[in-house]
Formats: C-alpha cells, sequence, structure tokens
C-alpha cells in the first residue's frame, strides 16, 4: 500500500530577543550612557551633555527607551544570559527541534564575547554544547544519538569550511527536506561537548579577523556553528528519527566602512559584511511588516548569510536573538540602530515543528537524483583542477602560468556569475508567485465588495474589506518595486556574463599556445556543463518544492475543513493510502466521544461539512450550513477536476445565510470567521487543482 506522511504539530512561537550590554573598556574614553531596567528595559541617555534644561523637557532629547524579553547589564555573566533567555529552548535540540541562537551588534559591542566566550566566563556556544551532552547521557539507554557538527564562516559572501585547513568555496543548496544546505561542507561525528570545542578552537583560530579601529581582533566573518543531533527511538515501533539541530551563530560587526577608517581588502570585506547583515535588516523589517500585512516578499535571497538563516529567522525553529551594545556615548548610533533592528525582531514569528522520521519515497528518490548531479558536479571541478596542475607542472608550458591564474579568476567570477543568475531567476519566481497571490485576492476581494456595496450590506464589514484590499495594494506595490530591483541585478548579471565571455574570446584569439586553448576550451565545455547541471538541478529543486507545496495544501485542506485525524485516516484508507505516524483505528470509544463533542460544538460554531458519508453517525453530527453544501471533500479527493470553495465565498455566503435566516451570528464573529477564510487563502492557493 502507498504511504504518505502525516505533517507533525506545528507551534507557532516569537522570536526571543535578549540585549546585553558589555562594560565600558579601560581604554576606552567617553559616558556610559546605557542603563538596563528591571530585567527588561533598556535606556539609551543623549549623549549630548550640552543639551539644556529648556531642550530637555521640550522633548528635544535624543534619549530613547526600548523593552524586550530580556535585558542584561555589563554586570550580567555568559551565564546569566544563557539561563535566562536560552536554557529553556536547548532540550528541544534532542527532541527533534530546530534551535537558532545569533548574536547582533556593531562592531566591539561584545558579539563573540558573548557566543565564545572566555575560560572564566563561557560562552553560549559553549554552555549550549554542555547542555545538550548532558541531556544525551540521561537519555541514552533508552535511545540512540548520533551528533555531528559543522562549522562554517561566510566571508566576502562567499562561504568557506572552519573544520577545513584550507577550504574552497562551498556552494549553497536547497534542499527541499533538509531546507537550505551546504554541499561539500564536513560534517564531524562527535562524542562529547569538548570534542566540538575542541573543534571549535580550530574553527575560530581559522576565522578571518582584522585590526580595525574600533576592534582589535574584529571578526570578518559570519561564523554558523551547526549541532544536529539523531536520535532513534531503540524500543519502539514504527522507528521514528527525530532530527535536531543547534545553529549558533557569531554574526561580523556591522561597522560602517567609512568609521572604521579602512581601504582596499577591507573596505571590501566592510562592503560584503553591510551587504548581508544589510539583507539581515532587510529580511527582519519584511518578516515584522509580514506578521502585520500578511504575503509581504522576504527577500532572504539578497545574500549567503540571510538564505543561511532563513529557517531560523521564519521557519521551522525555535530563535533567539542576542543583540549586544557597547554602553559609550561614542557608540550611540550604532546602539540605537542595534536596538531598532532588535525591537522589530520581536515581532518575527517561527512555526516550530518535531522533525521526525525518513523522507517519502517520492522525495527521496528526486533526492538521490541530485545527490548523483551533485557528485557529477564535484567530479567535473576535480578533473578541471587535475588538468590544471597537469598544466602547470610542464616546465615547456610554464609561461602559460600566469595565464592559468587569470583563468582561475575568470573561471571563479564565472561560477559566481551563474550561481548569482539561478538565485535571481529564483527569487523573481517566487516574487512573481507571491504577487500572483495577491492579485487573486484583490479580484476576490473587489467582487466581494462590489457584490456587498450592491446589496447594502453591513457598513463596518465593508471597511474591514477595503482596509484588507488596501494592505494586498501596498504588499503589490513593495513587491513590484522589489522586482524591478531583480530585474535591473539580472540585467547586470547579463551584462557581467558577456564581458567575462568576451574576456575569454580575446584571450583565445590572441594566444599562440597550443595546450592552453585546449584547456580552455575543456574548461569552457566543463564550465557549460556545470552551469547546466545547476539549472537542471534548480529546476528539480522548484519541482520537489512544488510537490511538498501541494502537500502541505492537501493537509492544510484538510484540517481547514474541519477534518480530525480519524476523518483523514478513514479518507486516505478509502484511497488506499496509509499515513505514517497516524496508526491507531478510533475505538468505539473514541467514536462516541468525538461524536458527542462534535454535536455539542455544533450549537456554538459554524464550521465545514465533513462531506463523510461512510462512518455513519460521524457524518451527520457535523454541521451542514447551506454555504458548505457545495463543498464535497469525497468528489474532490477523489477527482482531481474538482476545486476547493473560495473561502471568500463561503464567507460572503455565510454572512448572507445568517442575515437571511435572522442568524445570531454577530459581526465580531463574522470578522474571526473573515479571519480564518483569510488564513487557508494564504496556506493554499484556491486556484490550486488536485
Ligand atoms: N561581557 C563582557 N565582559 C568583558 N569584556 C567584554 C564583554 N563583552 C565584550 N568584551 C570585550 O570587548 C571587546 C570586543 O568584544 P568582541 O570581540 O566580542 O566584539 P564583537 O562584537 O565580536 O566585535 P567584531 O564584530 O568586531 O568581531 C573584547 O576585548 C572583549 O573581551
Amino acid at each position: 500500500m502507498p504511504s504518505i506522511r502525516a505533517p507533525g504539530a506545528k507551534k507557532s512561537t516569537t522570536l526571543t530577543v535578549a540585549v546585553k550590554c558589555r562594560p565600558l573598556r579601560e581604554r576606552e574614553r567617553g559616558r556610559d550612557i546605557v542603563r538596563v531596567i528591571e530585567s527588561k528595559e533598556v535606556l539609551i541617555l543623549d549623549p549630548d551633555l550640552s543639551k539644556d534644561y529648556l531642550d530637555r523637557i521640550q522633548n528635544r532629547t535624543k534619549e530613547k527607551q526600548y523593552c524586550f524579553d530580556h535585558a542584561f547589564g555589563p554586570e550580567s555573566t555568559n551565564l546569566e544570559v544563557y539561563t535566562k533567555s536560552i536554557s529553556s529552548i536547548i532540550p528541544g535540540v534532542v527532541q527533534g527541534l530546530n534551535v537558532t541562537v545569533f548574536a547582533y551588534g556593531s562592531t566591539g559591542s561584545g558579539k563573540t564575547y558573548t557566543m565564545v566566550g572566555t575560560k572564566d566566563d563561557p560562552g553560549l556556544m559553549v554552555l549550549s554544547l554542555h547542555t545538550v551532552f548532558d541531556l544525551i547521557k540521561k537519555d541514552k539507554r533508552s535511545d540512540e544519538f548520533e551528533v555531528t557538527c559543522s562549522y562554517l564562516e561566510v566571508y566576502n559572501e562567499v562561504i568557506y569550511d572552519l573544520l577545513e585547513k584550507s577550504s574552497g568555496h562551498l556552494e549553497l543548496r536547497e534542499d527541499p527536506e533538509q531546507g537550505i544546505t551546504v554541499a561539500g561542507l564536513r560534517c564531524i561525528k562527535v562524542r562529547s561537548a569538548d570534542k566540538i570545542l575542541e573543534l571549535l578552537n580550530m574553527g575560530n583560530s581559522r576565522r578571518k579577523t582584522e585590526s580595525t579601529e574600533v576592534n582589535a581582533t574584529s571578526s570578518r566573518s559570519h561564523a554558523v556553528l551547526e549541532i544536529s543531533v539523531k536520535r532513534k527511538q531503540k524500543n519502539k515501533y514504527p522507528n521514528q528519527v527525530l532530527h535536531g539541530k543547534l545553529a549558533l551563530v557569531d554574526l561580523a560587526g556591522s561597522e560602517r566602512a567609512n568609521e572604521t577608517n579602512n581601504a582596499g581588502q577591507k573596505l571590501r570585506d566592510g562592503a560584503n559584511i553591510n551587504r548581508s547583515l544589510l539583507a539581515l535588516a532587510n529580511c527582519i523589517n519584511a518578516l515584522g511588516k509580514q506578521q502585520k500585512k500578511g504575503l509581504a516578499y522576504v527577500p532572504y535571497r539578497n545574500s549567503k548569510l540571510t538564505r543561511i538563516l532563513k529557517d531560523g529567522l521564519s521557519g521551522n525553529s525555535q530563535t533567539v536573538m542576542i543583540a549586544t551594545i557597547s554602553p559609550a556615548d561614542i557608540q550611540y548610533h550604532h546602539t540605537v540602530n542595534t536596538l531598532k533592528y532588535a525591537d522589530r525582531a520581536k515581532e518575527i514569528k517561527t512555526h516550530v515543528q518535531k522533525n521526525i522520521g525518513a523522507v517519502d519515497t517520492h522525495v527521496s528518490d528526486y533526492q538521490r537524483m541530485i545527490d548523483s548531479l551533485q557528485t557529477e558536479v564535484c567530479l567535473l571541478k576535480k578533473k578541471l583542477a587535475e588538468k590544471e596542475s597537469q598544466l602547470s607542472s610542464k616546465p615547456a608550458e610554464k609561461a602559460a602560468d600566469d595565464e592559468l591564474s587569470w583563468l582561475n579568476i575568470v573561471s571563479h567570477e564565472i561560477s559566481e556569475n551563474v550561481q548569482e543568475r539561478i538565485n535571481l531567476q529564483k527569487a523573481m519566481s517566487e516574487l512573481e508567485e507571491t504577487n500572483l497571490n495577491n492579485r487573486s485576492e484583490l479580484q476576490r476581494l473587489d467582487d466581494i465588495i462590489a457584490r456587498h456595496q450592491a446589496i447594502e450590506m453591513d457598513g463596518a464589514t465593508v471597511e474591514d474589506l477595503i482596509a484588507r484590499r488596501l494592505v494586498i495594494l501596498d504588499n503589490i506595490r513593495d513587491n513590484d518595486e522589489a522586482g524591478i530591483n531583480y530585474q535591473k541585478e539580472i540585467e547586470a548579471n547579463e551584462k557581467q556574463r558577456c564581458q567575462l565571455q568576451g574576456m575569454i574570446d580575446e584571450a583565445v584569439s590572441r594566444n599562440g599556445n597550443k595546450t592552453y586553448l585546449q584547456i580552455l576550451s575543456q574548461y569552457r565545455l566543463l564550465g557549460m556543463a556545470n552551469s547546466e547541471l545547476q539549472l537542471e538541478m534548480a529546476m528539480r529543486d522548484q519541482v520537489i518544492q512544488n510537490q511538498r507545496e501541494s502537500l502541505k495544501n492537501l493537509w492544510n485542506l484538510l484540517m481547514g475543513l474541519g477534518l480530525d485525524e480519524k476523518q483523514i485516516l478513514h479518507l486516505a484508507a478509502k484511497q488506499g493510502l496509509t499515513i505514517e505516524g497516524w496508526t491507531t483505528t478510533p475505538s468505539l470509544g473514541l467514536l462516541e466521544k468525538q461524536s458527542s463533542n462534535l454535536s455539542s460544538s455544533r450549537s456554538t460554531s459554524v464550521g465545514p461539512s465533513s462531506g463523510i458519508e461512510e462512518g455513519n453517525q460521524n457524518s451527520c453530527d457535523f454541521p451542514c450550513p447551506d454555504s458548505y453544501s457545495r463543498v464535497k471533500p469525497n468528489t474532490w479527493f477523489g477527482s482531481p477536476e474538482k476545486h476547493f470553495q473560495d473561502p471568500y465565498e463561503s464567507y460572503l455566503d455565510m454572512t448572507s445565510h445568517a442575515s437571511h435566516n435572522g442568524s445570531c451570528m454577530s459581526s465580531s464573529s463574522v470578522v474571526g470567521d473573515l479571519a480564518s477564510s483569510r488564513r487557508i487563502i494564504e496556506a493554499a492557493p484556491f486556484t490550486k487543482k488536485f
């Protein structure tokens, strides 16, 4: 019997934001302007002492106050930060949940100190790893555990493996099952926290640091330590594998290039660090906005960092942001900027779900194909490297060395160009999809508003619909603007591609060295094959993504129709499907209980009909208002031609049904129903066919 997998329970949670103010350093000149009040509020005093009394009473002060989940003053240790803001979510990692902790703040504000710490004041990375292994020790008898660790850095928009001695550039991959992954990143099996700390120290020694005017050992890169915990329950059937992940992120400082007085390479670092941090800030902005406005586009694709942090920011993760600040008055602007972003981040919601079990066959087939393509790409790269080393080792052809190093630079730029093009195209298509949903919702809202106005229905409801319409219009405008920017970037990318092509063509026409030409043409062939493979992989990713989306929509529809696990099991059985994880056949007692619950709920709420005819009394206990009688789950489930009824239509039908029958449904319950209809729309576009 074919089987599909049941969805795990999702819990919506907001991002926890904690602020940590470091002590004023000895050599730091200036005044301490930060006050932490009752472990939650942060007060930033006006750095300008010359403000007179009049300025202050006329509210011209630059004093600012913010409130967070937690706030820690200079006297707080890392252990205190850990205990109050993180320790409660770490156990989730050994229970199959994802946890992300990241430190955000300007240069020298104490991010690395907070994440890594010192011997006397161990940081959050060290403390959380000890907790993970202590928890594993406790459950070792009943369950099997496998812990792996990876450590990477994003430097100048290039990903490096910090656990490799001389790591090459690594590429990001969008894995439909695991989300964003880094191809070729070393994952080392570990048995103790000490081993990870050893790896962490080794990785940290490889991290790119520079001395800037603000911090003598300023981290120039964003570092991500990921601990993955697989837990297999020994004596349980079916054998479930829980897969939890802990991502600990130490971001680079968000200083501006001119403030650190840097030049050359350092300036480039600054620009790229800021590109990533700017992208992060934009994502935080968009995510904050999304909580209020729905369907706003979140530009994760604008940097490597935001792509890596995508899950931690809005996906399947419990996330803590530690905003680090300096108490010094000269850092006022950085401090206020950091706190502004931290304040916005409080609005972000994530949806935590246990990562259970093995992938279904369909997806794993695709995964295998993608893996083999990936292996092929690696093989191509290896072959190319071999050819290059053969060429440079022949003394007679030493003259080609300079050209080879030139070729290396060009090849790297071509590869980046291709990656960027794929990324931009994907961003465009995601943006278009978001706007397609926006436009169809707009169309439906227009229809309903017109119908409401024609029959002069409740003015308050029309106002509500018009307000929603304005929000959607606003989203469309923002998304269109983002689309224009992406289009410009695509054009610039295309222009760069032509330039690179021109450079190679010119070199080929000028150069008389036969072997070099051979290598060059070989390279170009391999390069093209590589790009084609990457495009193919991107397309396959899309196919898998669509399938997962359809599956998700199917669950949303079933849940939205008010079906519970047993009814879904029943429907699936009729179609010859089993659902993994939902194996129970409801006992008679349970059915009776459920049936009485349903009967009692009928008098208080209006819900969709299950449409289940078999299973007898269960089906007749469901409320069946006229508005839902057109929804026939049995029919659409069996036939791919049928659509799910537009929830706005249901809403309109419901309101007219209520008013025609003199029902006592209040306008607030109508608005509540509208909100739930919207949720269905957002989760499952109604144009989708199954
Ligand atoms: N809580 C603290 N207690 C004592 N010293 C601290 C504390 N936080 C930071 N410091 C000191 O402040 C300096 C800068 O800290 P750190 O290197 O952690 O900053 P950063 O935010 O990681 O900077 P960058 O972004 O430039 O890497 C270091 O000398 C560090 O020892």
